[in-house]
């Protein structure tokens, strides 16, 4: 996997790229390596073995690569912890929000970030559900609905491919203010 670059480093704030079809050998390559990484960032063996840190989202600016592509990897958990089947697990290339509801929802315990080494508190509130067109590595348009917590880790690296951090959302006088209709998670 290529190194994930950090905040500072201007790739972050720019705006990526479209992407054009068919795809080059490489940025197959490099999309299916996003993917394999956050498999592997979960996989305790690994992530121990590696050092790597455990995502479930990894857009194509956080390895310096200012393209509109990011990976997902959200698997759900049985009540033993042992993991089940994906909820979401996809590589996207030139996704779009085509629609949100106006009610929010926010992890409570705030976002974390491969790209950002420290700790910010806050809540990061986020439309809780959206509508999604995409194209998938042969250049097929999807379009998806989610809600809650796969919403809100599209969202936030959608927000990536735009030069947006997690906490240019959270409300610098007060972090955890909780507005009116907010869901937490
Ligand atoms: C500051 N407090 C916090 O971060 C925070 C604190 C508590 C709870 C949550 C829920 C928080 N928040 C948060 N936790 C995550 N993980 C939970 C652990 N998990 C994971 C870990 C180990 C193995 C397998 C897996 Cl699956 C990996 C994913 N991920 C994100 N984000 C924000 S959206 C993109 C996504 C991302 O991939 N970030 C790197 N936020
Ligand atoms: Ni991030």
């Amino acid at each position: 996997m290529q190194d994930i670059i950090e905040e500072g480093h201007p790739t972050l704030r720019q705006a990526a790229e479209a992407v054009e079809f068919p795809l080059t050998d490489e940025l197959k390559a490099t999309a299916l390596a996003m993917h394999e990484f956050l498999v592997n960032s979960q996989n305790p063996e690994i992530a121990e073995k590696y050092g790597l840190r455990a995502g479930v989202g990894l857009a194509a600016p956080q390895i310096n690569l200012p393209k509109q592509i990011f990976a997902v990897h959200i698997m759900s958990y049985d009540e033993e912890g042992n993991e089940a089947e994906p909820l979401l697990s996809e590589i996207l290339f030139n996704p779009k929000i085509i629609s949100h509801s106006v009610q929010e929802v926010a992890l409570r315990d705030g976002e974390g970030c491969l790209s950002v080494n420290r700790e910010v508190p806050g809540l990061v509130p986020r439309p809780r559900r959206i509508r999604l067109r995409y194209q998938d590595m042969e250049g097929k348009e999807h379009e998806l609905r989610l809600r809650d917590y796969e919403a809100i880790v599209v969202q936030h690296e959608l927000d990536h491919l735009k030069g947006i951090m997690f906490y240019d959302h959270i409300n610098q006088q007060q972090p955890w203010y909780e507005k009116p209709g907010l869901e937490l998670l």
